[in-house]
């Protein structure tokens, strides 16, 4: 009987169950959107139950469609949406409110508070982390603040926090853990003694009993309850999607860089097995816990990145499907001198600002529906380029190449401009879903699928390499405009 990794990727926008086998190659794969709620302008939230049942469902219907048994699974492993927080009642394993999501900005103001009382050296010199809503510390406090009885229930141990790894390997499983790469994202551990930070949860008022027990990236955590799949089958890897995206293009060495665009834009670099502080507002995480060893990243955070062409899909109605932008975009030469900032949540990496806004500039009688499709695109790639020269400025390795995935990575376009304005290669690779198969590659390894990380890096192959074709004068002029657009969108919202 052929054996298989099962991959559970839980993403922004999607669930999605994906089987590899021992060559790395994808062998089946089952994908739902789930409703997403905004409450309040800044506000996102997920329904925690609606990210449960739909990535429950795309696992049983992978392994019917592909007519596996589920003795065929080895293992499972993890990659989820990082930083978005769920808490939930230890007796009933009910959620007491909505998940915060990480894009949620309901908190800049508690961080506002926070910067002015100088707390965010001590913060970002912990956690390697930037003081700012996106992680999920301040979400965290808003819910033990705002759901009624929650903070005196949490310091009697009666609930449970954790990021979207916690709360699946919970409902699989019964355990409630979170992996290193998750716990580095939640502004609570310390990632030079690897453990949680107790100035930290005092800092943010976080009482420890809330929190899951923090387990490597590979190894097996429990097993899944038989009623869910009809076996046992051994939780082995865990990852945050972005961490476990890094390991599935093998960017295992130090230098190595690739960019996932998906919901956001998320270029990381691995450092080695030292955590390097940027100096350029970058963010040092951990990349995964192996054996004892951990391994290290920068990582450059947009938050706009493929959700910037849904907007042209559901906000502006402009195309009826993602796909769709790249013939748009390409009906006409270029955005005729259109830019877009996709600020619709704040700006992350290198600017933080919580209180810039999306906007278009340079709107004239001719600007089309192809001219803003067109800005909306480059606006991703121009994004992506800031923070590559962040972390060039960071490195001590000049970037030969980046690796690159994620939905808006099928785009051509795109591919070829983000070249053009980085003036490296941009390298797809035949496995898109790296994210996954990142997740698969460290639960195969816990349960011997795999035996080495070199047996896996030999596994990458690449799809279709865009060598940069534009000139560096062009290039350095495309940008100055660009930060001229980004210069006027910052600080709007009040
Ligand atoms: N051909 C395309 N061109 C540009 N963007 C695309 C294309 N196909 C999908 N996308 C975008 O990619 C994103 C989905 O990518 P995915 O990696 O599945 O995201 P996530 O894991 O964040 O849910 C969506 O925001 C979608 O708009
Ligand atoms: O859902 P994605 O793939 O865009 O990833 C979200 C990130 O993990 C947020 O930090």
């Amino acid at each position: 009987m052929k054996k298989y990794i099962l991959a559970l990727d839980q993403g922004t926008t999607s669930s999605r169950a994906i089987l590899f086998d021992r060559e790395g190659q994808l062998c089946g794969c089952a994908a739902q959107e789930f409703p997403q709620h905004f409450p309040h302008p800044g506000w996102v939230e997920h329904d925690p139950l609606d990210i449960w049942n739909s990535q429950l469902a795309v696992a049983r219907q992978v392994l019917r469609e592909q007519h596996i048994d589920p003795h065929q699974i080895l293992a499972i492993g993890i990659a989820n949406q990082r930083e978005t927080t769920v808490v939930w009642d230890r007796k009933t394993g009910v959620p007491v409110a909505p998940a915060i999501v990480w894009q949620d900005r309901r908190t800049a103001e508690l961080c506002d508070a926070l910067r002015a009382d100088g707390k965010a050296k001590k913060i970002t010199d912990i956690s390697g982390l930037e003081l700012d809503a996106y992680f999920s510390a301040t979400k965290l406090k808003w819910l033990l603040d705002h759901v009624p009885g929650a903070r005196q229930k949490a310091e009697r141990g009666e609930l449970a926090f954790g990021t979207v790894d916690s709360w699946l390997v919970y409902k699989l499983s019964g355990q409630h853990v979170t992996d290193v790469s998750n716990a580095a994202r939640t502004m609570l551990f310390n990632i030079h003694l690897m453990r949680w930070d107790y100035d930290l949860l005092h800092l943010f008022g976080i009482p420890e009993a809330v929190l899951p027990q923090v387990v490597s990236s590979s190894e097996e955590v429990g097993h899944t309850h038989p009623g869910l799949f009809g076996a046992a089958i051994p939780v082995a890897g865990i990852a945050g999607d972005q961490q476990a995206a890094t390991f599935g293009q093998a960017c295992h060495r130090p230098g190595m860089v690739k960019n996932t665009y998906g919901t956001g834009c998320f270029m990381l670099m691995h450092l080695g097995r030292q955590p390097v502080a940027s100096h350029n507002r970058l963010l040092t995480t951990v990349g995964w816990r192996i054996d004892g060893e951990t391994d290290y990243l920068l990582e450059g955070s947009v938050f706009m990145g493929g959700a910037t062409v849904q907007w042209l899909r559901d906000g502006l109605g402009i195309i009826q499907s993602s796909a769709e932008v790249e013939a748009l975009a390409a009906s006409v030469p270029d955005s005729d001198g259109v830019f877009m900032v996709p600020a619709f949540v704040g700006l992350g990496a290198p600017h933080w600002d919580a209180y810039a806004r999306g906007a278009l500039f340079g709107l004239s009688r001719g600007s089309t529906r192809a001219h803003i499709a067109r800005a909306a695109l480059e606006a991703i790639a121009y994004q992506s380029a800031e923070l590559m020269t962040a972390m060039q400025k960071d490195a001590a390795i000049p970037l030969t190449e980046v690796r690159a995935d994620g939905g808006a990575a099928r785009n051509d376009l795109l591919m070829q401009f983000q070249a053009d304005l980085l003036g490296v290669p941009v390298v797809r690779p035949r496995v898109t879903e790296t994210t996954a198969l990142g997740a698969a590659y460290l639960a195969g390894l816990a349960v011997g699928f795999w035996d080495t990380q070199e047996e896996i890096a030999a596994q990458w192959t690449c799809q279709r390499r865009f060598d940069p074709a534009m000139g560096s004068d062009q290039r350095a002029a495309r940008m100055a405009r660009w930060s001229q657009a980004i210069d006027r969108s910052r600080n709007w919202q009040s």
